[in-house]
This record gives C-alpha cells, sequence and structure tokens, in this order.
C-alpha cells in the first residue's frame, strides 16, 4: 500500500492546532496526534512510565499508578536538564508509533500534528506543512487559561518551542487563528479541498 499524503500541522502550546485538528476529524480525516501519542507511551506498564518513576521517584505517579502530568509539566519545564532527559527517553518511542499510526490510516490524506514537528525535524515525514498561527499573547492567554498553569509555566514552554517566526518560514499554509472559533471552519474546509486535490495528485504519480 502507498504512503498516504500527509499534513504536518503545528503550531506553539495553545495556538489551536486540537481546535483545528478537530475540523479536518469532521471531514473525515484520520488524525495522527503526538500529544495524543505522548500519553500512550506513558501508559501504566509501559517501559517509558517505569524509567520516569526511576529517574523522578514514586511522587510523579498519582495513587491510581497513572503519570502525575501537571508534576511533570513544572518538573521539566523548571529544569532543561530534566526536560532533555525526558524528551531522549520519549520522543524516540512517539516518533515510532506516530510512524505505525501513519501507515494504517486509510483516510485520504492524514492530518499528522506535531508541536515539535520544526524543532524536532519531522517536517521531513510530512508532505506539506500547515501552520497554524496567533499572537504570543493569545497563545499564552488561552494555554494559561485552558491548563491552569501559572504564566511562568507556559512562557518556558513557548521558550522551550520555536519562535512564530521560524515556524511561519516552513508553512506552506497559515491557518489564522487570532480571531473567533467561528472563523475556523471556512479556513479549513478551503484546505480539505486543496488537499483532496494534492493527495490524488500523489496517487496517480
Ligand atoms: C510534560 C508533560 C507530561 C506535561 O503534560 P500535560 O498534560 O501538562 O501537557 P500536554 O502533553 O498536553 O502538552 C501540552 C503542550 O505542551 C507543549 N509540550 C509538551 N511537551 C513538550 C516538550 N517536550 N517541549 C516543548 N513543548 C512541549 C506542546 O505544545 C503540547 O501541545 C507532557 O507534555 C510530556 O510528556 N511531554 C514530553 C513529550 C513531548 O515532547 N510531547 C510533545 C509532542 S512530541
Ligand atoms: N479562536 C479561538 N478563540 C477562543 N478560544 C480558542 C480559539 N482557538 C482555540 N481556543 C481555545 O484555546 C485553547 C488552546 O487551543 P488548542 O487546545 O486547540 O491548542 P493546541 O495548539 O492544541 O495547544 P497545545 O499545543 O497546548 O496542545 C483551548 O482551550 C481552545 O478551546
Amino acid at each position: 500500500m502507498s504512503k498516504p499524503f500527509v499534513v504536518g500541522l503545528t503550531g506553539g502550546i495553545g495556538s489551536g492546532k486540537s481546535a483545528v485538528s478537530d475540523l479536518f476529524a469532521q471531514q473525515g480525516i484520520d488524525i495522527v496526534d503526538a500529544d495524543v501519542v505522548a500519553r500512550q507511551v506513558v501508559e501504566p506498564g509501559t517501559p517509558a512510565l517505569q524509567a520516569i518513576i526511576d529517574h523522578f521517584g514514586e511522587a510523579i505517579v498519582t495513587d491510581s499508578g497513572t503519570l502525575n502530568r501537571p508534576a511533570l509539566r513544572k518538573r521539566v519545564f523548571d529544569n532543561d536538564l530534566d526536560k532533555q532527559w525526558l524528551n531522549a527517553l520519549l520522543h524516540p518511542a512517539i516518533r515510532a508509533e506516530m510512524q505505525t499510526q501513519l501507515e494504517v490510516a486509510t483516510s485520504p490524506y492524514v492530518v499528522f500534528s506535531v508541536p515539535l514537528l520544526i524543532e524536532n525535524g519531522l517536517d521531513s515525514m510530512a508532505d506539506t506543512v500547515l501552520v497554524v498561527d496567533c499572537s504570543e499573547e493569545t497563545q499564552l492567554a488561552r494555554a494559561t487559561r485552558r491548563d491552569g498553569s501559572n504564566i511562568e509555566t507556559i512562557k518556558s514552554i513557548m521558550a522551550s518551542q520555536a519562535s512564530r517566526q521560524q515556524r511561519l518560514e516552513k508553512a506552506q499554509y497559515v491557518i489564522d487563528n487570532n480571531g473567533e472559533l467561528s472563523a475556523l471552519p471556512p479556513q479549513v474546509k478551503s484546505l480539505h479541498q486543496q488537499y483532496m486535490q494534492q493527495s490524488a495528485q500523489k496517487s496517480a504519480r
């Protein structure tokens, strides 16, 4: 079976990747989402969760044995070495699982949603790059509201990601998410038409 046409979707924390990928899913498109995969690879019983417990101690899991994500978020984004350690542990596992999910996808094209698409060179796995973009102030406000994290933690996550400019330079298309949520469906529908055409051209080659 030939490889599907892959749309790499990226954007900084709180930019609106999930809001956009939900709309592609409504068009019947399969989504491979790095944040979802990042949760799968640390489920109870996985070697990655055991390695995290060995490194950070038992306090990094909840009473029911699942990863305490807010605690780990605070640890890694307050400490560069811990972040590098976690990235080195999880990124190969996340990448391998995403590759498998891309291979089994059946929709005419696949949306490959990855926060660190540019940073980790995963744009090489995509046929085209779509960036969801909003101002840094808006990112900060939305991410703080959604996660209940303090502003400093969100700022340190943003500082560890590519800049808005670096991302835009890699984009073939940009979705503007500075406005209301209602501005997203028309942009996604128009891109859906274009990607359907591009995927048909790819499979004809
Ligand atoms: C530290 C963890 C446990 C915090 O979990 P939490 O549920 O609070 O956040 P969630 O996973 O939903 O991530 C929210 C956002 O944070 C940003 N983010 C997450 N991890 C990273 C990272 N290593 N570097 C930069 N930004 C990151 C992304 O924008 C992501 O969309 C979690 O983010 C994690 O396991 N990170 C390491 C894996 C990773 O790099 N994931 C990013 C996709 S490859
Ligand atoms: N245009 C918008 N207007 C108002 N709120 C929005 C808008 N777009 C997204 N949001 C909200 O902002 C928050 C961040 O959006 P979303 O979760 O889609 O971003 P994300 O890029 O997937 O973030 P992350 O990288 O942290 O996973 C969510 O609570 C979402 O409902």
